[in-house]
């Protein structure tokens, strides 16, 4: 393993603010569809409100490619970012899909309150001048948020729900952990050469995306309405 991953600002980081990323990554709702308790109906109000959010995540993602293609001094972050919204696109039918197997209808899903600050956050870091070692920052902690949580449901000696397998595997696959340390080892390389205040920013976003994830996952737990 290359050093900069090893003992890079992302572990850091993790490793400092450990209470929050578990709380984040290992949330009551995870953990109910793991050990096979979920309540469907919860199920079904995260599927409907992550519809929503991943619609305002394509263009924010397009965001992060702009600025790639104007700041990044490695050509293939572009690349990394394209193939993340190749895959939004096929994400995106697949909750089309997935929502007429649940009966949960997208055309009047009621925007929840911290879906709707979540997605606040994300056009605010949309604006130009919101620095490219940041908004990846976010995009990192974005993804990798799911890709911990899900892939625990699929674990050895999970109860994962059959009915929830093909959700779990979308986030929680090892294409998409790969995908997710194509990510860091962007990051990272950008926070080594940031200045303390940028690198300050990022730090202070990651940790607005772990309550922000929180915030959602808080939402979709629960018994139904
Ligand atoms: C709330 C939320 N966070 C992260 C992801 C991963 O793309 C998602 N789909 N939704």
């Amino acid at each position: 393993m290359d050093p900069v991953e090893k003992n890079g600002v992302i572990d850091r980081w993790v490793k400092k603010h450990l209470v929050l990323y578990t709380g984040a990554t290992r949330h009551p709702f995870i953990l109910s569809i793991r050990d096979g308790t979920i309540d469907f109906s919860s199920f079904k109000r995260w599927l409907g409100q992550d519809y929503i959010f991943v619609r305002e995540f394509v263009p924010f993602a397009a965001s992060v490619l702009l600025k790639a293609s104007k700041n990044s001094d490695d050509n293939s972050d572009m690349e990394v970012i394209l193939s993340g919204l190749a895959s939004l696109s096929d994400e995106i039918s697949w909750f089309k899909q997935e929502a007429a197997k649940w009966d949960v209808p997208l055309s009047d899903v009621v925007v929840h309150k911290s879906n709707q600050n979540y997605c606040r956050f994300l056009e605010s870091l949309m604006l130009p001048a919101v620095e490219y070692s940041v908004v990846f920052t976010a995009l990192w902690a974005i993804e990798t948020v799911y890709q911990e949580s899900f892939s625990h449901c699929l674990e050895d000696g999970s109860k994962t729900p059959p009915e929830l397998l093909e959700a779990c595997k979308r986030w929680g696959s090892e294409g998409f952990g790969e995908f997710c340390r194509s990510l860091k080892k962007i990051v990272n390389r950008c926070l080594e050469k940031a200045p303390d205040e940028e690198l300050k920013k990022a730090e202070v976003t990651f940790l607005h995306v772990l309550e922000l994830e929180i915030e959602f996952w808080d939402m979709s737990h629960g018994g139904p309405k």
